[in-house]
């Protein structure tokens, strides 16, 4: 089969390697094939949750779907990431299978209520000849938390085609998860048991995604560091090939998780009191499969105002730009109060 090109927007074929556009739906269950695969075996417990719970939404009436939840951070705010998801997989249901997700922009309004699903309402803003434009409003306790235009595209190949390039980094197999490197932390016989307690709640939180920094922090001896961060991340369980706008809606929500936090690594003298996502806008550059190792990129230009401007690029292992992102995120902090050393 032939290679793709570098630059088929999001939605043909998730494999890189198609010379076939498989018909594009959004049926979220997960692929049909050999439940023994291994690759089938993969965290079955997990699959259900991405492919067939968090991004499968109920239609409650034409163009209104509502949505549940599965991980909440700490914060009890809902997730970011599920809320951008979910729109995008509402606003994908009214696009034909010719389409694929190259845009979306949201603004987070208000703060999601873990305790009552999300119903999204599809708003058909225009069907072009080229570009499909739908506008979603996420909706709880009959107020908007989330507003979002999403953008589609029919493939249009071009001879204009150009990506940085991917920054030099171990690959997944030589580095560990972000659980193996708690548990090493829990290892150390020194210890202290109030940080124990910390790492244990954070080992037993259920996120589906995977991830393994690049640059794994020292433990507790955190030092100032450029706004950078690199990691390779992956949604846990078998998605599989052919449905690119699950793929796309599968990466809008991996590209919501820890990266605001980006923008707090130059003071390690602050922590936030209240951290929040204010708006999020991605854009989908090339096939890909959120659920093989992409290395996550990020950035913070700027931060300043209470606010903090992250930016992040996801790549394919062979160097392909898959997407890019922009976020600014509301950032108050206050000071970290170390025990004295009297
Ligand atoms: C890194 C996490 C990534 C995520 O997933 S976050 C989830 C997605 N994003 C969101 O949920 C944001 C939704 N939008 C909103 O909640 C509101 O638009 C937003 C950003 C709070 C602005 O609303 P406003 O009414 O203008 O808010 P506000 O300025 O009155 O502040 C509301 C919350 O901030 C807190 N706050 C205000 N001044 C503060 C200060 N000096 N130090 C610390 N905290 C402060 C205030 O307590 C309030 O918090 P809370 O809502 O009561 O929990």
């Amino acid at each position: 089969m032939a290679e793709r090109k570098v630059g088929d927007i999001c939605g043909s074929s998730a494999s890189t390697t198609s010379d076939d556009h498989p018909k594009d739906t959004l049926d979220l269950k997960p692929e049909d094939g050999d439940p023994e695969s291994p690759e089938a075996q993969k965290d079955q417990d997990l699959k259900s949750v991405l492919v067939t719970s968090v991004l499968n939404l109920e239609e409650i009436d034409v163009d209104l779907y509502r949505g549940t939840h599965h991980w909440v951070p700490r914060t009890q705010r809902l997730f970011g990431g599920q809320i951008i998801g979910q729109a995008l997989v509402a606003a994908a249901k009214s696009v034909g299978d010719n389409l694929y997700a190259h845009s979306l922009h949201c603004y987070f309004v208000r703060a999601g209520d873990p305790k009552v699903p999300v119903l999204y309402q599809v708003d058909r803003i225009r069907d072009g000849r080229s570009f499909t434009v739908r506008s979603v409003r996420a909706i709880q306790h009959g107020q908007p938390i989330l507003i979002c235009q999403a953008s589609f595209q029919m493939l249009q190949p071009s001879p204009l085609q150009h990506q940085f390039t991917m920054p030099a980094v171990p690959p997944p197999e030589d580095l560990l998860t972000a659980e193996e490197l708690i548990r090493l932390y829990l290892s150390k016989p020194d210890l202290a048991e109030k940080y124990k307690l910390g790492l244990n709640k954070l080992l037993a939180i259920e996120v589906p995604i995977e991830i393994k920094p690049v640059n794994p922090p020292v433990f507790y001896k955190v030092t100032a560091s450029e706004p950078k961060n690199l990691f390779w991340v992956r949604a846990r369980g078998y998605i599989g090939e052919g449905n690119m706008k699950l793929h796309c809606c599968v990466a809008a929500y991996v590209s919501d998780f820890a990266l605001l936090g980006t923008a707090l690594l130059p003071y390690p003298g602050y922590r936030a009191q209240f951290a929040a996502s204010l708006d999020h806008a991605m854009w989908f550059h090339s096939t890909f499969r959120s659920d093989e190792w992409m290395l996550y990129e990020c950035e913070s230009p700027w931060a300043g105002g209470s606010r903090g401007l992250v930016q992040g690029r996801l790549w394919r292992r062979d160097g392909v730009l898959a997407a890019s992102c922009s976020q600014e995120g509301v950032l108050r902090v206050k000071p970290v109060t170390r025990p004295s050393k009297l």
